[in-house]
């Protein structure tokens, strides 16, 4: 005798669901063929544990390719309508089998199921603008990305090929007034450097605050405190040495930025950015604390930015003491941003490695 298990059913407009009840169900068959789905399983249902088997023979046409998932529970059952559409009945016969129960689990009702539809839409429509604005945002960082570095190497490579030119004509005497030539494009440069350090903090780019604050700041305390407001100091040879220093990387670092902007990469400029800090780095660090330590007599004699204390102690704070406060602090930056470029450098290769293997 044959034994029918219970079996559940729902529809979709594209879909028919069928839920059999059968624990622990084994050698599970399921086909169908010309609208007629064949169900043959052993588990334990109604009647224990048995060879179960059914048939069921569709109101409407239906796609021959069927799922099935079986948990410990039940065994769950998919097909897909032909046309997609509403059945009245899921059998062809009036009269439904006694087997067969609505699944009110599942159970919709037409316009619910309509509305689930149009839910699902709306959900997929929501999550399409959703990666369109992000996919527009992603564009206007990386135009922005580009502009910035665009402009920053073209402001380096003016003060580099201009530095070298002059001293090419001028020899040793360009090395005494290159503030005077230089200095506005240089301050330009830095000025707008200081948007690295927001790049980082709002996640524009992938790294660190700290490195790039370090950077901006060290920078920018020698260019407008040091240079910027002592005369005396714009006529040295230092300032050649301080600028010709910054400018050698960033001619590497920003077309190497451009580049990574449209994920790409050219090899001979990878090496250089990640090889040429490694002498000019410390020699940076080196010419700026000769230019802090040049400076420090004419803040002693200047009394420049010195803190006046009250008139009854009669003296002030020489701004020489946060100069040499700041030199101690000059190459604990030099330690920090030497170990950061070396991750840096170290990450780029090995994953170059890992990628030509
Ligand atoms: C807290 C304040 C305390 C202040 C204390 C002051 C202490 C003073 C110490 C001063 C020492 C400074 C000395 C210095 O001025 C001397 C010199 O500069 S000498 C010349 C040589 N200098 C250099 O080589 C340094 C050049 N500068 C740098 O490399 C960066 O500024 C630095 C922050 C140090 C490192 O850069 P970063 O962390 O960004 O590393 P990566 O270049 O590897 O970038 C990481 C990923 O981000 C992508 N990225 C970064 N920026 C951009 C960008 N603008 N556009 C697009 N993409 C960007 C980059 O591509 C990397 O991603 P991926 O790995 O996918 O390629």
């Amino acid at each position: 005798m044959t034994l029918t298990p219970l079996v559940y059913w729902a529809q979709r407009h594209e879909e028919i669901y069928l839920r059999v009840e059968l624990t622990d169900a084994v050698n599970i068959g399921v086909q169908v063929r010309e609208n007629v789905l064949q169900f043959q399983a052993l588990g334990h249902g109604a009647k224990g544990q048995h060879q179960y088997e059914f048939r069921l023979e569709f109101l409407l046409p239906v796609k021959s390719e069927v799922s099935h998932k079986s948990t410990q529970r039940q065994v769950n059952i998919t097909v897909r309508k032909e046309q997609r559409g509403w059945w009245e009945r899921l059998t062809v016969q009036e009269r439904k089998p006694a087997f067969l129960a609505p699944d009110f689990n599942r159970w919709l009702e037409e316009s619910d199921a309509e509305m689930e539809i149009r839910e699902k839409e709306e959900k997929r429509n929501r999550l399409k603008a959703v990666r369109h604005t992000e996919e527009g945002f992603v564009s206007l960082k990386t135009s922005f990305l580009f502009v910035y570095n665009l402009v920053q190497f073209l402001g380096f490579s003016w003060i580099f090929v201009n530095m070298t030119v002059r001293l090419f004509i001028f020899g040793q005497d360009s090395l005494y007034d290159t503030f005077h030539t230089i200095s506005d494009v240089m301050f330009f440069c830095q000025i707008l450097a200081s948007v690295e350090v927001l790049n980082a903090a709002f996640g524009f780019v992938r790294t660190g605050v700290i490195p790039t604050l370090i950077q901006v700041v060290g920078r920018n305390f020698v260019l407008f405190i040091i240079f910027g407001s002592l005369e005396e100091m714009q006529h040295r040879p230092v300032v050649f040495f301080v600028f010709y220093l910054w400018s050698a990387i960033e001619i590497f670092r920003y077309p190497f930025y451009m580049l990574r902007c449209f994920n790409t990469k050219w090899k001979t400029l990878t090496w250089l950015r990640y090889t040429v800090w490694i002498p000019l780095y410390p020699l940076g660090v080196l010419a700026e604390a000769v230019a802090v330590i040049q400076s420090i007599p004419i803040f002693v004699q200047t009394k420049l930015f010195s803190i006046p204390l009250p008139k009854a102690i009669g003296t002030s704070i020489s701004f020489s003491h946060v100069l040499h406060a700041y030199l101690i602090l000059m190459f604990l930056g030099l330690f920090i941003n030497f170990r950061h470029l070396y991750k840096q450098r170290k990450k780029q290769f090995q994953t170059k490695k890992r990628k030509t293997h």
